[in-house]
């Protein structure tokens, strides 16, 4: 534990940040199991905010764990540790006026709630990307539930480690029933609702 440290507040705060560039600074949070479609969705939402003229930041698990977090396994503690820093980077890239998107499974509510109270109410949307197990287990894109169904990765979420649904998400994208691009359109439609990019 740190101790003998003192908060230093920037006179450069998010507010003065949001107001140059146009737009509101804020996490979109997506959970789901493996395969659901949360790097595909995150990519291509990103790319279309970029379009837009914004400058969207994706944060993604498997790319995390190859640096920051290459520490951390998943066992219930690290995938909570995972989690808690990755809401401390996006408070700071939301701090920084920034729009971030994460894509991790973050299976537990506790978890996901703690990075919720880290946030300003407006500042965290939670994206459930939806879809039923055995559709991510037909889709499969790296192997992964066949390795677990044999044995040789434990602890796999889905199979033998749990997902906890969002109870009240602020959006539900169901990738077994809508294509990526109305998946994107109803995450822009979300925010351009709350006023948080232009129309
Ligand atoms: N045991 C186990 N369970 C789940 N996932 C596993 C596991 N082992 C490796 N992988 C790969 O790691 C990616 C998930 O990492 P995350 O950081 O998103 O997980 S968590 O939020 O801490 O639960 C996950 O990526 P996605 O498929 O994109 O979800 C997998 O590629
Ligand atoms: N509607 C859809 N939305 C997102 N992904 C889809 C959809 N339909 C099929 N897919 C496929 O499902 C897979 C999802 O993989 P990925 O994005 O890596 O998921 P995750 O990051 O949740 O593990 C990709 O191969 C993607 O092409």
């Amino acid at each position: 534990m740190s101790t003998n440290i003192t908060w230093h507040e920037a006179s450069l705060n998010k507010e003065l940040r949001r107001k140059q560039f146009g737009h509101h600074s804020f996490v979109l949070w997506f959970t789901g199991l493996s395969g659901s479609g949360k790097s595909t969705v995150a990519n291509a939402a990103a790319k279309a905010l970029f379009d837009q003229g914004l400058n969207p930041y994706v944060l993604d698990g498997d790319n995390i764990r190859h640096g920051l977090n290459k520490d951390l396994g998943f066992s219930e503690e690290d995938r909570t540790e995972n989690i808690r820093r990755i809401g401390e980077v996006s408070k700071l890239f939301v701090d920084s006026g920034q729009i971030v998107i994460t894509a991790f499974i973050s299976p537990f509510i506790k978890d996901r709630e703690l990075v919720r109270e880290l946030l300003e109410a407006d500042e965290f949307i939670e994206v459930y990307i939806k879809c039923p197990v055995d559709e991510c287990e037909k889709r499969d894109p790296k192997g992964l539930y066949e390795k677990a169904r044999k044995g040789l990765i434990r602890d796999f979420t889905g199979i033998d480690s749990p997902y906890e649904e969002p109870v009240n998400p602020e959006i539900v994208v169901e990738t077994n029933k809508y294509s990526i691009e109305e998946s994107v359109e109803q995450i822009l439609q979300h925010l351009k609702s709350k006023g948080y990019i232009k129309e």
